[in-house]
């Protein structure tokens, strides 16, 4: 499982989970501007906008999770199983592998307006990127600093959805999970007035009970509502530190133990790491599932109109910060 969304103080925040019992070799990688891209179906590029993200490099090719570019645009690819089907190849169209499409769409786009029209020509193939490899079955959130919109390829052909709460999780479509927040819609930060029966002298004997029926579980549609109330409600400081903190405070309301979701005998889905860019600025921050201090990637300390991906791997250890003793 997984869960994207976004967040907006002075600037504008963007991250994911990543919930899987393997990892695949992530790294937060940095694409300059001259690097060049060879699509598969679509020939290559050489200028485009830089982008920072999370991705497993394989022959020098950036296969990005999530990112986002120096334009303030943010995208991430999430889980989509069973429900995913790409298109064919169509010969006159601009046919996009979905393992291309997060630098198809950083690549070129500086506002959402701009990410409207290339989804309007756009054919997503499942061409893989090699053997073992297959095209992942995968649904996108794409959002600036004003609005997010979620892209699914199904069945019938490439929807793109306004997602107004501006989260992203996995299964069911979209549409669905947007229609399941009615069961929550008497739920409040505030607490609860007696509305259940006047006559009966019910009472809040507890903080918090304005959101009681808050799902607590870990399935996707439990996540996108919990995610969906704690990000519509949240409230911080704009500085970048109280912004940062809380952004991962947000995405903290849905992160998976190593044990409560086993997905095979003995082995469990974690959150393997949590992603929070500031977009506005192009730095990429994370923690891990044991290294809870925040790391931070700065695109803009790179040489960005460089040829070649900068590459830098996780910091998976915690490390304690003594307050006495034991240093
Ligand atoms: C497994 C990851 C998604 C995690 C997730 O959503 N878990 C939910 C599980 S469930 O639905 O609820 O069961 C996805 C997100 C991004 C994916 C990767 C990226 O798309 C980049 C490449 C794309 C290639 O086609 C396949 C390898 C790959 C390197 C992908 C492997 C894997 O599918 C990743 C890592």
């Amino acid at each position: 499982m997984c869960t994207a969304a976004t967040y907006r103080t002075k600037d504008f925040y963007f991250g994911r989970t990543l919930d899987y019992e393997f990892s695949y070799g992530e790294e937060i990688v940095i694409t300059p501007r001259n690097y060049e891209f060879h699509f598969r179906h679509m020939g290559q590029a050489e200028e485009h906008y830089a982008i920072i993200g999370m991705a497993h490099v394989a022959g020098d090719y950036p296969l990005y999770y999530d990112a986002i570019n120096e334009k303030g645009i943010g995208m991430a690819g999430l889980n989509f199983v069973g429900n995913a089907v790409y298109a064919e190849v169509t010969e006159g169209k601009e046919n996009v592998a979905s393992f291309e499409f997060i630098p198809w769409v950083l690549r070129q786009c500086a506002t959402m307006d701009e990410v409207r029209a290339l989804l309007a020509k756009i054919n997503l193939v499942g061409t893989p990127f090699a053997e073992q490899f297959p095209a992942s079955q995968l649904h996108w959130i794409i959002a600036d600093e004003n609005e997010a919109i979620t892209v699914e390829s199904v069945a019938d052909g490439l929807h793109v959805y306004e997602n107004p709460v501006g989260v992203l999780t996995n299964n069911p479509p979209f549409a669905q999970q947007m229609f399941m927040l009615n069961n929550y819609i008497g739920l409040s930060p505030k607490q609860p007035e007696n509305s259940f029966a006047k006559d009966v002298p019910l009472n809040t004997y507890s903080r918090g009970m304005g959101a009681l029926g808050l799902p607590g579980d870990l399935s996707s549609a439990s996540r996108f509502a919990r995610v969906a109330f704690t990000r519509m409600n949240a409230v911080s400081g704009d500085s970048e530190a109280e912004s940062v903190s809380q952004f991962f405070h947000i995405l903290g309301s849905v992160d998976q133990q190593r044990g409560c979701c086993e997905v095979a005998e003995g082995k469990y889905e974690i959150t393997i790491y949590t992603s929070c860019c500031n977009a506005t600025r192009g730095i990429y921050y994370y923690t891990t599932y044991d290294n809870h201090r925040i790391m931070g990637v700065d695109m803009h300390a790179e040489d960005l109109d460089g040829t070649t991906l900068t590459c830098y791997p996780m910091i998976a250890e915690g490390q304690v910060s003594w307050q006495n003793g034991q240093n």
